[in-house]
């Protein structure tokens, strides 16, 4: 007797076998996503404003929850009140995650693309259950507004995140589901419903079930995960900045001169040196007494903006409090240093003849070209130079002695 061919027996296995029950697994993935919609909704508290589109996903997961129920009720109530509802439901759901992942990015978020893609799903379910009734076709046609939004939130990810770890992690999971949806849709396409109706046997249904039932959990773990490492960032440009003006607090200062020092103690061969400005506002109290604290804070933000616009992107800016402001200028020799600060003088005239209070600066400049120096001494002499330009009659510059 001659054995049946590789073909027939792969299609006879495939047609035999039921890896998962359906009704159990999207019992299962709804009680996933109830979970994960309470952790999401929960851990928006912890994350600061910044960090946005939280909710919406949560939102998403709740939808999703609603979906697997309105599937899970086939055979209990009409398959025309049904289908139409989980359906959209499951779409809504996953333009939801589109939408989170828009505020999340920063971006306008996609209504009249939900909106389109839910009555898109609508109609064809409509159409496919009541004038033609027709199941690949409805697979077909579900399969369009899926990739397309599961598309779109992949190419949101890759144009936007950052290439870190969370980001591979949840942009290979976005992947692996667009790609799942399409495939299904062209197999429907191709093969008919024999392969992907979920409700009969087989390999590829009982694979599809799987993911599909994992997806939705896995996917809010890889965006909470690209949610962690943006709050993680944004505390540690916190923990490093001036609440007030923005630049650098001594704790970030101290880190880039850190970083510039080492760099220079790399190029030891080509002489480099760096320079530091001391930027005292005088009289500053006049200011805060005359137009009271917080037309004083305006100022304060203000000259910070302006120091900035005088800078290169290399140089660093700080404020340590009070109404004074450090600035590293990195490969700077002392000529250099003077320039800019007689530009940052000009700069504040400018200003003050503009719209800002009457205000001048005294800087204090002090140039290190040993790598061994350290932050402190150098402060010492540029605060030393501060000194004597005050002492000299304010809005001066000073050059500090050089390094012992
Ligand atoms: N508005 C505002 N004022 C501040 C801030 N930090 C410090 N000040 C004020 O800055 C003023 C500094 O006064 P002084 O140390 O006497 O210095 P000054 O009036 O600028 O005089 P000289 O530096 O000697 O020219 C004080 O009135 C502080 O209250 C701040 O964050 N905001």
């Amino acid at each position: 007797m001659r054995s049946a061919s590789w073909p027939s027996r792969a299609r006879r296995c495939n047609a035999d076998v039921r890896l998962l029950d359906p009704f159990s697994v999207v019992l299962m993935a709804a009680l996933m996503c109830a979970v994960m919609s309470a952790v999401l909704f929960g851990a928006r508290r912890g994350f600061p404003a910044e960090v946005r589109g939280i909710s919406h996903w949560g939102a998403a997961l709740a939808v999703q929850v609603l979906s697997a129920f309105c599937f899970a009720l086939r055979g209990s109530l009409p398959d025309l009140l049904v289908l139409p509802i989980a359906n959209v439901l499951f779409v809504f759901g996953n333009g939801l995650c589109l939408m989170g992942l828009q505020r999340f990015y920063g971006l306008a978020r996609g209504w009249l693309m939900l909106g389109g893609a839910c009555g898109f799903a609508l109609a064809g379910m409509l159409y496919f259950l009541i004038v033609s009734p027709d199941y690949a076709a409805r697979v077909v046609w579900m399969a369009l507004p899926m990739t397309l939004i599961n598309g779109t939130m992949l190419l949101l990810v890759l144009r936007h995140g950052r290439r870190k770890l969370a980001t591979w992690f949840f942009g290979s999971l976005i992947s692996i589901n667009t790609s799942l949806i399409a495939i299904r849709g062209i197999l429907a396409l191709t093969h008919g419903p024999a392969v992907v109706d979920v409700t009969r046997p087989g390999v590829f249904q009982g694979f599809y079930l799987a993911i599909t039932a994992l997806q939705p959990a896995l996917l809010s773990v890889g965006f909470l995960m690209v949610a962690y490492e943006r709050m993680r960032i944004i505390l540690e440009r916190r923990s490093a900045s001036d609440p007030l003006t923005g630049v650098f607090n001594r704790r970030g200062f101290g880190e880039a001169y850190a970083r510039e020092v080492a760099r220079m103690a790399r190029m030891r061969q080509r002489s480099r040196s760096l320079a530091l400005l001391c930027v005292d506002l005088d009289y500053f109290k006049r200011i805060n007494d005359r137009y009271g604290h917080a037309e004083g804070d305006r100022v304060l933000v203000s000259v910070a903006q302006m120091i900035s616009a005088a800078l290169r992107e290399t140089d660093v800016l700080a404020r340590f409090g009070g109404e004074e402001f450090s600035v590293l200028l990195p490969e700077t020799d002392l000529k250099r240093a003077l320039g800019v600060a007689h530009r940052i003088q000009a700069m504040l005239r400018e200003a003050c003849a503009g719209d800002l209070p009457s205000c001048t600066a005294s800087i204090g400049v002090a140039v290190q070209s040993d790598p061994a120096e350290g932050l402190e001494p150098l402060m010492s002499r540029a605060d030393a130079a501060l000194y004597r330009a005050k002492e000299n009659g304010r809005d001066r510059i000073e050059a500090g002695r050089a390094a012992a």
